[in-house]
């Protein structure tokens, strides 16, 4: 049995806009396993980035509790949430948040001795490595205004597992990206799952959801659905396109 690596309970955001309350999410119940690579989709502002910061602590919630292996990290202090993050979580972004005056391999040496200060050496040969899987070893002592917006991403995954993080959290993670650019982001998001590491993806696009293993969908602040899906294989890809638009359909997205 798969081990519920993030869950969330009864979990509710409410924003204020003046003297009205937008309730966003609405008493979410949602476990998130270990190893598996889960996707949350659902209708625009149905909630899921609000969900995907909810989880992760970037945001605040209104109520309910989120655990992060079986901790409960709701209702920690900004200071131990902004740990925890640092050193558990790995985060990719539609937008890269590269810092613009530190080269692709700086901005990714940057993250690794934050977090492991004591292996100077370690670190700058997993960055170099790291570069190089994601096929922007040549491109690593441009600055992030010098390289494609795809170049710019790759990086910014090698900036999100630097540390070995427990999950990453990629919100529209492909969604400025062109479509060769998002088939080797969502190659590489899927070798990084092959290879272990359990991711929770946000996006609209069934060419991206369909790398997932696990499909939620949320609507009106609620998950209403889920599909599950074995290992994405190239070859497959017709069919599994068909039954993740066969899903969305019938759910009436
Ligand atoms: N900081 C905020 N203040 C007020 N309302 C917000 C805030 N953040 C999000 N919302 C509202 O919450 C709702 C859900 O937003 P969210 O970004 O989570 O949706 P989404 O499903 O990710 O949408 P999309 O697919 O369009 O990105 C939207 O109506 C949005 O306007």
């Amino acid at each position: 049995m798969k081990n519920a690596m993030l869950s969330g309970r009864n979990v509710c955001r409410v924003f204020r806009e003046g003297d009205t309350k937008v309730q966003v999410l609405n008493g979410v119940d949602i476990d998130i396993y270990e190893g598996d690579f889960t996707v949350i989709m659902g209708p625009s502002g149905a909630g899921k980035s609000t969900l995907l910061y909810a989880l992760s602590g970037m945001d605040g919630i209104t109520d309910g509790q989120v655990f992060y292996r079986q901790q409960e990290i709701s209702g920690s202090s900004e200071k131990q949430m902004a740990a925890l993050r640092s050193r558990e979580f790995g985060f990719v972004f539609q937008q890269t948040h590269l810092v613009s005056s530190l080269t692709l391999y700086e901005n990714v040496l940057v993250k690794g001795l934050l977090n492991q200060p004591k292996d100077p050496d370690d670190v700058r040969s997993k960055a170099e490595q790291l570069l190089g899987k994601m096929q922007v070893g040549d491109a690593r002592d441009r600055l992030p205004s010098q390289v494609s917006g795809g170049e710019a991403q790759r990086a910014a995954i090698a900036r999100a597992v630097i540390h070995d993080p427990g999950m990453i959290f990629a919100d529209e993670p492909t969604g400025a990206l062109n479509r060769e650019n998002t088939e080797k982001v969502l190659k590489l998001l899927w070798e990084l799952n092959e290879n272990g590491q359990s991711i929770l993806m946000v996006t609209h696009d069934v060419f991206a959801a369909m790398r997932g293993t696990r499909l939620l969908y949320l609507e009106d602040g609620m998950v209403l659905d889920e599909l599950l899906l074995p290992p994405y294989r190239e070859e497959e890809a017709r069919n599994r396109e068909i039954k993740v638009s066969g899903w969305l359909s019938a759910l009436q997205w």
